[in-house]
């Protein structure tokens, strides 16, 4: 029997059926919750008269609406407050844990999963959130599901899914200094194009990735769907393993021993076959800066915006010209010119302590330009505590940034944290479609790293060669 992926021992071992033609009903190990996707799922299951089968395979959180400035002030837009409100009353109804707002442990559903040990190795997870795909970082099946597909599991513990493809893509070799995990996940995206992973579930592999940190994979994992793929995920291993003690919802004790037992089954066999595989090396990544509004609209901060009029297929060179116009740019001019009015270092792709610490240490001593607004918004309450107890906070406001409560924020601007029209923000997020970050808001995705650099030069620098 040929050997199998770490993606077919995790869907095999939770295929309850499947039909002649490939459709499978799969077992849901946990879902995530949060304030926007969720309130019609609660009402379908109210109007059905049903329960959630599992409340306990539950978590909820919400981070979305939530604002980033003093709570004890509460939340001034009503619609956020309704939706946060019905979150709470849906949770308390169905008997499911809340982290409610003021709680230590709230944050972006992406960060408290795993600070929680809620995401776990060999696991199947869902979310109503594109960005589930971040929990595949510890070798869990993690993907994101519409509000149907949330009531569904809540009420069945299950879902109806179609087999993905798989795809290899190995990095080896060594980043070049202070490069990270977000500068390689944009270069894929760079490469593949945002339909590039469509239709696959990638497995991430190689010297380059095995180097990174468990955050690092997560940062990796989180925009595997903005290359298209369903889900994103890496092998677990010793530093997995490291991570998940402790953590107050992982297992403990004998149960822990065993479930690492379990967790070192999960790799790739050597003779298991990918449907696709990529190969890039470590070494040819630089630090990376969007420039259009999409995260394929990506290049080396030492390359130049594009030139539309050197493209030879129509539908390319007319998406570049738009992308151009909307994002205020020239065609040509160096990508270190671009001069940037904000920064946003926060969002379930880079706000991990491992990010802040980062962004701290090239922050010290330094200042923001006088042109920029700069805000550092924690990914959790715990994070935040984290460092504050470490000094980053002050690291941060003496270098001029806002130091903010955690959730979503200017990632999406669904709060009071929005760019306004024609602004500019070197982000540390994953999506630069227009008016991602406020209606006529120019985004562009970078590492926190570069974020720091941008802040405190006013445009942006390559940070291999920044002191
Ligand atoms: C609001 C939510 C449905 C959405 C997602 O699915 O990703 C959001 O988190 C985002 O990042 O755009
Ligand atoms: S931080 Fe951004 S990408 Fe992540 S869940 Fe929130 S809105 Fe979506």
């Amino acid at each position: 029997m040929a050997g199998k992926t770490l993606f077919d021992k995790i869907w095999d071992t939770h295929l309850v059926r499947e039909e002649p033609d490939g459709t499978t009903l799969l077992y849901i190990d946990r879902q995530l919750v949060h304030e926007v996707t969720s309130p019609q799922a609660f009402e379908g299951l109210k109007l059905a008269g049903r329960r959630p089968r599992r409340p306990a395979a539950t978590l909820a959180v919400p981070d979305h609406n939530v604002p980033t400035t003093d709570r004890r002030l509460g939340i001034a837009d009503a619609i956020s407050a309704k939706q946060i409100q019905t979150l709470e009353d849906n949770c308390r109804d169905f008997s499911i844990t809340l982290f409610g707002m003021n709680d230590i442990r709230q944050g972006v559903v992406h960060v408290i999963g795993p600070e929680q040990g809620f995401t776990l190795p060999g696991t199947t997870i869902v979310c109503g959130d594109s960005h589930t795909s971040t929990h595949g970082a510890f070798g869990a099946l993690a993907f994101g599901i519409g509000t149907s597909e949330v009531e569904h599991v809540l009420a069945t513990q299950c879902l109806v899914q179609k087999r993905p493809k798989t795809m290899e893509i190995r990095v080896d070799g060594v980043l070049s200094d202070r490069c990270s995990a977000k500068d390689i996940i944009l270069a894929i995206i760079g490469k593949i194009g945002t339909a590039g992973g469509t239709g696959y579930v990638i497995e991430y592999t190689g010297s380059a990735i095995r180097a990174l940190s468990m955050e690092g994979r997560m940062t990796l994992c989180n925009m595997s769907i903005e290359g298209g793929a369903r889900a994103g995920m890496v092998a677990p291993d010793e530093k997995t393993v490291a991570y998940i003690k402790g953590r107050p919802l992982a297992p403990k004790g004998a149960l822990f021993e065993q479930a690492v037992q379990a967790w070192e089954q999960l790799k790739t066999d050597s003779d298991a076959k990918y449907d696709a595989t990529l190969v890039m090396r470590a070494e040819d990544i630089a630090p990376q800066v969007s420039w259009g509004t999409s995260p394929g609209m990506v290049l080396g901060v030492d390359q130049r915006v594009p030139d539309p009029a050197t493209m030879t297929d129509d539908n390319t060179r007319k998406a570049t010209e738009r992308a151009l116009e909307y994002m205020g740019l020239a065609a040509n001019m160096p990508i270190a010119d671009i001069k940037i009015d904000t920064v946003f270092i926060g969002s379930c792709t880079n706000s991990r302590i491992e990010d802040l610490r980062l962004a701290a240490s090239l922050a010290k001593g330094k200042h923001v330009a006088k042109t920029v607004h700069a805000m550092v918004v924690p990914g959790s309450g715990l994070v935040k505590q984290q460092a504050e107890q470490e000094g980053l906070d002050t690291i941060f406001r003496e270098a001029g940034f806002e130091w903010r409560e955690a959730g979503c924020s200017m990632c999406l601007a669904m709060n009071a944290d929005v760019l306004k029209p024609g602004e500019r923000c070197a982000s540390t997020s994953n999506r630069n479609f227009e008016g991602r970050q406020g209606a006529g808001g120019r985004t562009h995705l970078v590492s926190p790293a570069m974020a720091v650099a941008a802040a405190v030069e006013g445009h942006f620098i390559d940070i291999r060669h920044w002191s």
